[in-house]
């Protein structure tokens, strides 16, 4: 075992407890270091979920002590039988000391194996980008060398940009392909300034490079010296023909504080914008993700991410987790009510439903209108429909009793009366009125709490 890691352990194991230590940290293992990122092999997506959480801040302060070239951590999941083959290799050549160094001679840049193209999710909003990408992994592009690819967090850059090294060093090992985001490579820069090392810094990004995939283009606005680096080196690999893909979340003329000479270079890249997903590629999204995380997703479960995350694709991600996770501890299938608590303790912000939003769905699931729900009709139905309308007012609003009778026409006391009437009657077992109130419920939640 790795004498560096070993040690790195040992410290982070003084902060945590035994079982923790146990399950989460004895189980990594870290298999390179590539441009000062050090890529930990963890079990599964839970486990990389966890140790990303609570433990990516201590660990890297700790690693970086240890070893002065890391300066982030990256996860790739490690199948246990894999491990245990390595493990079986290693015992029958007997006990080999791997240091670090190896490690790093030995490694490409460490590729996310989830980013692929098979596994990214084509729609309208992604179509170009997607095709633009492929055709430049495939060397199909003849006019652009380069791409810009364009968007909000979560939507699918790296995803893209791994896509791309993926299947380039798969084609073709020899290439040479560095990835690195922009705050790494003014990192890298700084630091082979500070150690004399500027031009091996040079040659690895000029000459020493057949692809350059250079992540969050933004983070450089306002360093100057960095983005004149960039600048030449962009230069020369695009003088000699070299592939460039760059990912930013604005168009370059939009990021403050960008030379002139940068923007200039980085405009004349193909921009490829992404776009939010609609409700049919969020849709596919996720039954994609359970699929590859073999897990079995109620169509409802499905269509209720889909509504209630309308943005970065790492909520639903979250949520997935959390669903797989809560239902392994609970024994539990993932079911409606399980999403629904998921959703709610994971995306930061409780939605927003006000009493207003809970008449119009009282209305539609109905059949009734609004005056007939503010009226004092007293029909069966109507009467009903107003009582549960008032009970979902005060479970999903924070408005007072006073308020919510004033929605309804009534005094603060009917609807008092309504609300502990109901909750009565919803403890009951089997009972036709819970069934509806849930019903309801969810209908509520899933047309009204788009993100
Ligand atoms: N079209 C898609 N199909 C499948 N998964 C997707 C798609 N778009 C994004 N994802 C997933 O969403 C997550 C976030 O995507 P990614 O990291 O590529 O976002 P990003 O645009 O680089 O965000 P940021 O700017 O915050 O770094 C990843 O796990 C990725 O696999």
């Amino acid at each position: 075992m790795v004498q560096e890691w070993q040690e790195i352990k040992k410290k982070i194991q003084k902060t945590l407890s035994k079982g923790q230590y146990d399950l989460w940290v004895s189980t990594i293992d870290p298999l390179s270091i590539e441009g000062g990122c050090l890529v930990l092999g963890c079990r599964n997506r839970f486990h990389i979920e966890w140790v990303r959480e609570k433990l990516e801040r201590k660990l890297l302060e700790i690693a970086e002590k240890q070893l002065p070239q890391v300066r982030r951590l990256e996860y790739q999941i490690v199948r246990e039988n894999q491990l245990e083959l390595e493990k079986i290799e290693e015992e029958k050549d007997g006990p080999k000391q791997i240091s670090f160094h190896d490690l790093i001679k030995r490694s490409g840049p460490a590729f996310n194996p989830r980013f692929t193209f098979d596994q990214f999710v084509v729609g309208n909003c992604n179509h170009f980008a997607y095709a633009a990408s492929m055709a430049m992994a495939t060397s199909r592009q003849q006019y652009h060398q380069s791409l810009y690819l364009l968007a909000d967090t979560g939507l699918g850059k790296s995803h893209l940009s791994h896509a791309v090294g993926n299947l380039f060093l798969q084609q073709k090992p020899d290439l040479r392909v560095q990835y690195v985001t922009a705050e790494q490579f003014a990192n890298e820069m700084i630091f082979s300034l500070k150690h004399g090392s500027i031009e091996a810094f040079k040659n690895k990004f000029r000459k020493g490079c057949d692809v350059l995939l250079l992540e969050k283009v933004e983070f450089l606005s306002g360093k100057e010296k960095v983005q004149s680096e960039l600048v030449y080196t962009l230069d020369e690999l695009m003088d000699r023909g070299k592939k460039v893909l760059c990912t930013g979340n604005a168009y370059p003329k939009d990021i403050p504080k960008l030379s002139i000479e940068l923007q200039s270079r980085l405009s004349g890249i193909l921009m490829t914008p992404i776009e939010h997903p609609d409700f049919r590629t969020r849709i596919e999204i996720i039954k994609r993700k359970a699929k590859t995380e073999n897990v079995r997703l109620p169509m409802e479960v499905v269509e209720f991410l889909a509504e209630r995350i309308s943005g970065d694709i790492r909520q639903i991600e979250s949520c997935l987790v959390g669903m797989m996770a809560k239902s392994n501890i609970l024994g539990i299938p993932i079911s409606m009510q399980l999403a629904q608590e998921v959703t709610q303790t994971m995306l930061n912000h409780l939605p927003k439903i006000t009493v207003e939003h809970i008449q119009k769905i009282i209305c539609a699931s109905f059949q009734i209108s609004m005056e007939e729900l503010k009226s004092s009709i007293r029909k069966k139905e109507i009467a009903m429909a107003r009582k549960i309308g008032m009970y979902l007012s005060r479970q999903y609003t924070t408005e007072s009793l006073v308020a919510i009778g004033k929605s309804f026409n009534r005094s603060h006391s009917s609807v008092l009366y309504a609300v502990n009437g109901l909750s009565k009657q919803i403890e009951e077992k089997n009972n036709k009125m819970k069934r509806q109130v849930e019903y309801i419920s969810r209908r509520l939640e899933t047309s009204c709490l788009t993100v």
